[in-house]
């Protein structure tokens, strides 16, 4: 079986470049283990998102008394896992996406593949030569953390919970970063009585800490209870309810429990070490153009620099330019937008305040409050949030749009940290009346 290129693993990257090459006329093979879109189409961003969607008009009805009439909503989780199973995932399966990608020239091979020399994959016995190289797009897998009796336990992952044919009575969550705190907040605004278990001292950990402390109150007012600093010791199931005993106070007691504290992936098992690669590494380190050595690219989850759709989308692009030998600009890492889509949204880009600092810049920060601006005022509930800006040298170098749309609002913050717009030529700017974004100019004010 000889082939340019072998792609393992058919994420959005991997899905991406695969395609992209065989369309350029190389003769492109694909392994995959699983389903062809990876995690994102299936048990991530979309179908979560489709959560998000439906919990955030619930609690968009619940606003309206006070400003526009009565309401009164009834949540039914069918529908969600209706739109889940018919329109996202198709009832997880991938035949549309196989056919998609084998339409464009890529050979399929179902299996888990292996690295078992340079130019070489192997996937159910199978022997697969590249004679360009490997593109390795496998992605991540939960962290399970080494609790005792976790293992033994019915416990969820992000599979599990998107999977959710109904919204269960209780629950516990375990990890209130990204996939903790954004399904935590869906489930309890369907009925859910939610309790996010944090082992760091805040939720959101990598975000600025007003972030965190807005997702606490918010979460709080809604009824979720958060407890932070809490390290799980021991966590049981007596075939109907879960109980997790923790070092810092009262054990929980809830009918379901998602494990979401990170992600990992296995480099040994993927058989880096046949290109000199270090297996136990957490990711694989490349150079700008996605090169981890000779013959060897890589992209996606695995490579360390944020796990998100964009990040593996951004990287499969310059893959597929290196290999075909086109000029490329190498990746840039210094603006990575991320959103997390709580409600409020939690946008941010580049460093943090504590990164920059960290970094020895000549930090100077500011923020403004969403509620203290015109839009905020008129939008009267639902409008928490901030914007809060990083600079360092006239430049921005970071920043966050908390709020309603907060996500939406970081376009323009990360175009201004990506270009390196200075400050002083963002301040001239023309900021459209009465806009969620003119946060972002009386936080320029305040600087
Ligand atoms: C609940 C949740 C919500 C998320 N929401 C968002 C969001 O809103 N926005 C965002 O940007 N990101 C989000 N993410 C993250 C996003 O899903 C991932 O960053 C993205 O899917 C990673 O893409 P990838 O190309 O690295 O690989 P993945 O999507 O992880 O796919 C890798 C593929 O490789 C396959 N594979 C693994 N090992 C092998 C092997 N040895 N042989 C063959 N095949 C193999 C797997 O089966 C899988 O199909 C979310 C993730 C989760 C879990
Ligand atoms: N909207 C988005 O873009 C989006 C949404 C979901 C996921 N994602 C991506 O997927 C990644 C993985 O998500 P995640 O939420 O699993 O990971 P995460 O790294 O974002 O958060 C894991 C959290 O679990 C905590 N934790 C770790 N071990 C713990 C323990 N034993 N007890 C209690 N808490 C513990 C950590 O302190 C952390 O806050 C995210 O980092 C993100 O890149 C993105």
């Amino acid at each position: 079986m000889e082939f340019d290129v072998v792609v393992l693993g058919t994420g959005p990257g991997g899905e991406d470049a695969a395609g992209r090459l065989a369309e350029a006329d190389l003769r492109v093979a694909a392994v995959e283990a699983n389903l062809v879109g990876g995690e994102c189409p299936y048990w991530g961003c979309i179908p979560s998102k489709m959560m998000i969607r439906a919990a955030d008009l619930l609690a968009e009805g619940r606003r309206i008394p006070g400003i526009a009439g009565g309401s009164s909503v009834s949540p039914d989780w069918s529908q969600v896992a209706g739109r889940i199973r018919g329109e996202a995932t198709d009832d997880w399966n991938d035949e549309v996406a196989a056919k998609r990608l084998t339409g464009k020239g890529v050979q399929l091979f179902r299996g888990r593949g292996k690295i078992t020399a340079p130019g070489e994959v192997t996937v159910n016995g199978q022997v697969l030569r590249a004679s360009r190289g490997i593109v390795v797009a496998t992605g991540s897998e939960p962290v399970v953390p080494p609790i005792e009796g976790l293992r033994d336990t019915p416990y969820w992952t992000n599979h599990r919970a998107i999977e959710a044919e109904q919204a269960p009575e209780s629950l516990i969550v375990l990890g209130g970063g990204a996939i903790g705190a954004e399904l935590a907040q869906a489930f309890s605004r369907f009925g859910t009585a939610v309790t996010v278990l944090e082992g760091a001292d805040r939720l959101l950990p990598p975000e600025e800490p007003e972030a965190s402390e807005l997702v606490r109150k918010v979460f709080e007012v809604e009824g979720i209870t958060v407890r932070t600093g809490a390290r799980a010791r021991r966590v049981g199931h007596d075939g109907s309810a879960f109980t997790v005993e923790t070092d810092d106070g009262p054990a929980v007691r809830a009918q379901r429990l998602l494990v979401s504290t990170g992600r990992r992936s296995d480099l040994a098992a993927l058989g880096v070490g046949a290109f000199g690669l270090d297996e136990s590494a957490r990711a694989i380190r490349t150079d700008g153009r996605m090169r981890a050595a000779e013959g060897l690219w890589a992209l996606g989850d695995i490579t360390g620099k944020g796990a998100f759709t964009h990040m593996s989308m951004y990287q499969a692009n310059i893959v597929v330019h290196d290999i075909l030998g086109e000029p490329v600009q190498e990746a840039e890492y210094h603006a990575v937008p991320r959103v997390t889509f709580t409600d409020p949204e939690i946008g941010s880009v580049g460093l943090s305040e504590a990164q920059a600092r960290q970094e020895g810049l000549q930090v100077r920060t500011a923020l403004t409050r969403i509620a203290d601006s015109t839009r905020g005022w008129i939008h009267k509930a639902g409008n928490e949030g901030f914007v809060k800006l990083v600079t360092a040298e006239g430049v921005l170098v970071g920043a966050t749009s908390a709020g309603p749309v907060g996500g939406e609002v970081l376009s323009m913050l990360t175009l201004a940290v990506h270009a390196r717009i200075p400050v002083r030529r963002l301040s001239e700017m023309i900021y459209a009346y009465p806009t969620f974004h003119r946060a972002v100019e009386a936080t320029l004010k305040e600087l």
